[in-house]
């Protein structure tokens, strides 16, 4: 069903003196550039720990598909490789949380920026755990993406080199961030899949 923008994201608390499971979530985020094995290295994930995986990029083509009415201003912005506005991508996020009746969640590829970072914060009003940082030289991205052959509209070339500049611009200051606060954990994301996932499963390990 298309997210109904105008429910106000404090309807999605049934009862104000009632807490709802997912926001007293354990939430990782997980970030890295376009291509850096995110997605991958979630799936693996899910399947070795009890995470419920949301991907903010998935929960936006599906909310174009779902005939959203920002459907159109979603879709430009993902194929112009530009960060759709945090209200949209939050409530979607939120939403997702709520309706999983889980507690423990894999944020993949949010925050992008420092709206996201903020909104999130502001409406969630959840810290993370830590912040999974997928490490990858652009040569090594643009490599994977353009062999990655699922039909998605932003992996073509002109929007690649897109992506990569929103990522330094917008997303590695959020990294930052992160690392300033001693929450970030860095991986070398240039490694074979499964050498990555080694150095990942230790850190959900414990
Ligand atoms: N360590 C790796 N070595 C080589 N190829 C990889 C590795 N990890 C993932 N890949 C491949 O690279 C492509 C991109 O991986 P994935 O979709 O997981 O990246 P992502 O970070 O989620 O990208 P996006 O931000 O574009 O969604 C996929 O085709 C995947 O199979
Ligand atoms: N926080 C986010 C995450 C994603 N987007 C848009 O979706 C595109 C695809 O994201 P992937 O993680 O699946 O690569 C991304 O390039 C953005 O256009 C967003 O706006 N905000
Ligand atoms: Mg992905």
């Amino acid at each position: 069903m298309a997210l109904i923008m105008e429910t106000p994201v404090d309807a999605l608390i049934k009862d104000e003196h009632e807490t709802p499971k997912w926001k007293k979530s354990t939430v990782v985020f997980v970030l890295g550039g376009p291509g850096s094995g995110k997605g991958t290295q979630c799936a693996n994930l899910v399947k070795h720990f009890s995470y419920t995986h949301f991907s903010a990029g998935d929960l936006l083509r599906a909310e174009i598909k779902s005939g959203s009415q920002f459907g159109a201003m979603i879709q430009s912005m993902i194929v112009d490789g530009r960060i759709v506005p945090s209200e949209i991508t939050v409530k979607l996020l939120c939403k997702a949380m709520e309706e999983s009746g889980d507690d423990k969640f894999l944020i993949d590829g949010f925050p992008r920026n420092e709206e996201n970072r903020i909104v999130f914060e502001n409406v969630a009003k959840i810290e993370p755990a830590f912040v999974l940082f997928f490490d990858c030289p652009e040569d090594e991205l643009e490599r994977r993406i353009m062999s990655r052959n699922q039909g998605r509209e932003d992996d073509n070339i002109e929007t690649i080199k897109k992506r990569f500049k929103v990522f330094v611009e917008s997303t590695l200051p959020i990294i930052s961030y992160y690392e300033s606060k001693g929450k970030l954990r860095k991986i070398n994301a240039a490694k074979p899949s499964e050498e990555v996932f080694e150095a990942v499963k230790v850190l959900f390990a414990s």
